[in-house]
């Protein structure tokens, strides 16, 4: 099956309500859904070009109407154990945020929200229909890929590294290493979930769209049904690329020119992709961005949409061709609809390494296979290429409208089939045939690069998972798989997500003090502390950054006194003593003798690390890490979300300040709550959303700035700046 592209138009902004629209939804067939864009010729309005879809979608089309014939439909797939992805394309500011998220009315809700609803009333369903004998559960990640590098939108930016997160290929798959993954049981929890993620998320006002997204948005949702020993996973991605910018228009500053042209390139690089699957290409070049290398358009199985979004406006005209080319050779990439595997979570192996809970979906070969044009017959010399996409041009008199329909490009007949991807070749220097050698000396530098860059990534992602168990061999003493297992069992995580966690942090915390950034460090290492209660050495590495911060600060306030002195002395000579000047002379001197507090030895991260996980070799349960339970109470008491539950006699009588902010927010007005200082138009809309959603449990306004701040994606900063803004 090959991708399945639509094209949305989307409805004139109030704004724009006087401006020129130049792009039309038609039918090829009369009274037949729409599936042509027209648009005019930019050289000669008399002229039309039409591209083909499989279908189109006007302005006046909803959010429903679009969910309901081109996203719903796949549902039964991935319940079948099909991975379904959805993405949105476009220029910025036409709407795919709008299509993808939505907004806060019910009817303006998007496909993500829609999706999660579908999933879990589908899930539903099947525990009805099964007597409860299939449990359904929904776990999910949320990403963005912002300037080419990869962040975990479930953690707070604070918690971000430079490098970002990295990526490496897994049984024909990119994934993301080290992402997080949130359990998540019904649309409350989404909801939730989903409005604090989107806080993380980069966006900013440009001149084309006041909240561009500035970063492409990878939302992935898996559902996993269990029958007995049973299991079935499934994935539905929905993507929310960023808009392609042309510059001259956007008048972007430089750090907005920077994001610009990342967000162009991996446009660029995606668009080169299509455009080489289309030629039949054996290299295609996925691996030049990380968003053409996650979405692995074409070597993706399952279910694949791409939502073309479209402006209706002149002003967009060139963009919107460029985007229509590019869509429209999309919908000629070939997708193998393969279901993912039933997995038996079997009993323990005897053999050592019980302790994995990893279940592995069989390898299969890398799957742009498909995309090979194979049986595609030999062009004849002096045959004209044809065009890789669905455009022509057909002069305003002819008669009614045309679908381009081309034969599939051909490709020379040097050219090798491509239904074997490099990977899925054995390694070309292991035979012996020395025409294949030769040939693999022949690959070019990229290629030889890009194998070596995959099977390193590979290695070391098999390794990570699969290491332990291909160690164990059968004869392995009692002793060794005590420790294979417990090692498994600290690279897995599985057993314990919360030591994980609490590593990771570790890591964070080296990372940011490895780049002098103690400040960071420190909160990172605060936040670890949880998980190792009563670890000396993590206390030494807290008051080693304490005394780091601390030292800066000293030695920042010295050059500063130092500064105003000599400035001091310039002004003492020029001009007679103020009562400010002599004030700042009577001013304590800094000890000339005495130095700056020296940070006290630093302890070894590595060794704190060891020292974590060593009792793990040594003496099981012997390691410090808190039980999930006791770290859980007192997550709970930091994250409380049912905000509107205190009794009302414990509330305190709140001033005439408090009293207006709360009535503000209580109004659930977006465009006055967006007037509070700090707040802005999206922690409004977040805000009115979640306010919304108590509504049918718990009493809905918010009595105190205590409940303001624990509204997801406010807190206490953002609170006293909203109270400190009102006069
Ligand atoms: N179908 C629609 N109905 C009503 N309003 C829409 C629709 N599509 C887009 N809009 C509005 O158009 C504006 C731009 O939309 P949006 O932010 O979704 O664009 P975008 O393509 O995601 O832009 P960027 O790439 O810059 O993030 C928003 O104000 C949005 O509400």
């Amino acid at each position: 099956m090959s991708v399945q592209v639509v094209a949305r138009i989307r409805p004139l902004l109030d704004k724009e309500l006087d401006k020129d629209t130049i792009v039309r939804a038609e039918p090829s067939v009369e009274g037949q859904p729409a599936n042509l864009v027209r648009i005019p010729n930019p050289k000669n309005e008399a002229e039309e070009f039409s591209f083909a879809f499989n279908s189109v979608y006007d302005m006046a089309t909803s959010q429903e109407e679009l969910y309901a014939t081109e996203v719903a439909p796949h549902l039964k797939s991935l319940f079948k154990g099909l991975d379904v992805t959805i993405f949105a394309y476009g220029v910025t500011g036409t709407g795919k945020t709008h299509t993808m998220r939505g907004g806060l009315k019910l009817a303006e809700r998007g496909v993500i929200p829609r999706l999660l609803s579908g999933i879990y009333r589908r899930g539903k369903k099947i525990r009805k229909d099964t007597n409860e004998e299939t449990q359904v559960t929904v776990t999910l990640s949320y990403y963005e890929i912002y300037n080419d590098k990869v962040y975990d939108l479930f953690e707070i930016p604070e918690k971000r590294t430079l490098a970002g997160l990295r990526l490496c290929e897994k049984d024909g798959k990119t994934i993301v290493v080290n992402l997080s993954e949130r359990p998540c049981a019904d649309l409350k929890d989404f909801e939730k979930l989903y409005i604090e993620a989107n806080n993380n998320r980069s966006t900013a006002g440009t001149k084309l769209n006041a909240e561009s997204s500035r970063s492409h948005a990878v939302l992935m949702v898996k559902v996993i049904q269990t029958t007995g020993d049973s299991c079935l996973t499934s994935t539905a991605s929905a993507i929310d690329l960023a808009g392609s910018e042309d510059n001259r228009r956007t008048e972007n500053g430089k750090e907005r020119m920077v994001e610009s042209a990342s967000i162009n390139k991996s446009l660029f690089v995606l668009s080169q992709c299509i455009d080489a699957i289309g030629r039949g290409d054996k290299r295609i070049p996925y691996r030049e961005s990380k968003m053409t290398r996650i979405l692995s358009l074409g070597q993706n199985n399952g279910i694949t949409i791409m939502i073309l979004n479209l402006a209706p406006l002149r002003s967009y005209h060139l963009d919107t061709l460029s985007s229509l080319n590019v869509s429209s050779r999309a919908k000629r990439i070939e997708v193998r609809e393969i279901e993912n595997e039933v997995v038996f979570t079997q009993p323990p192996r005897k053999t050592g390494l019980s302790g994995t809970s990893i279940s592995r979906q069989p390898l299969r070969p890398l799957a742009n296979a498909h995309n090979s044009h194979v049986n595609v017959p030999v062009p004849k010399v002096g045959d004209k290429p044809m065009k890789a996409f669905a455009v022509y041009s057909d002069k305003s008199r002819s008669a009614g409208p045309h679908v381009a329909t081309h034969a599939p490009r051909e490709i020379g007949a040097s050219k090798r089939p491509s239904d074997s991807t490099m990977s899925a070749r054995p390694g070309k220097m292991s035979r012996s045939n020395p025409v294949e050698v030769r040939a693999a000396l022949e690959l070019s530098t990229a290629k030889i690069e890009e194998l070596i860059e995959r099977k390193v990534s590979e290695a070391l992602a098999t390794r990570a998972t699969e290491q332990p168990a291909a160690a164990a061999p059968d004869s392995t003493s009692e002793e060794v798989k005590r420790r294979l297992e417990a090692l498994e069992r600290r690279i897995t995580s599985e057993e314990d997500p919360d030591r994980a966690e609490g590593l990771r942090l570790l890591q964070l915390a080296k990372d940011h003090k490895d780049r002098g950034d103690y400040s960071r460090a420190l909160a990172m290492y605060q936040t670890a502390q949880p998980y190792f209660p009563n670890e000396q050495k993590l206390l030494g590495k807290i008051e080693f950054c304490r005394q780091k911060i601390q030292q800066k600060r000293e030695e920042a306030s010295k050059s500063a006194e130092s500064k105003q002195g000599s400035e001091h002395k310039k002004t003492v000579a020029t001009q007679p003593p103020t009562t400010a000047t002599s004030f700042r002379v009577n001013l304590p001197k800094p000890q000339v003798n005495a130095r700056p507090q020296q940070a006290k030895a630093e302890p070894d991260d590595d060794e704190i690390n060891l020292s974590f996980v060593k009792p793990e070799y040594e003496e099981d349960g012997s390691f410090a890490c808190q039980s999930s339970k006791a770290k859980k109470t007192n997550r709970a008491s930091k994250s409380t979300m049912n905000i509107f539950t205190d009794s009302q006699e414990n509330m305190p009588v709140p001033t005439p300040r408090t009293k207006q902010l709360l009535d503000i927010v209580n109004s659930r007005d977006v465009n006055i709550i967006k007037g509070l200082s700090g707040v802005g138009a999206k922690k409004a809309r977040d805000l009115v959303e979640f306010l919304d959603l108590q509504n049918d449990e718990q009493e809905n306004r918010v009595r105190s700035l205590k409940e303001l701040e624990r509204v997801p994606g406010l807190g206490g900063k953002t609170v006293a700046r909203a109270y400190d803004g009102i006069v």
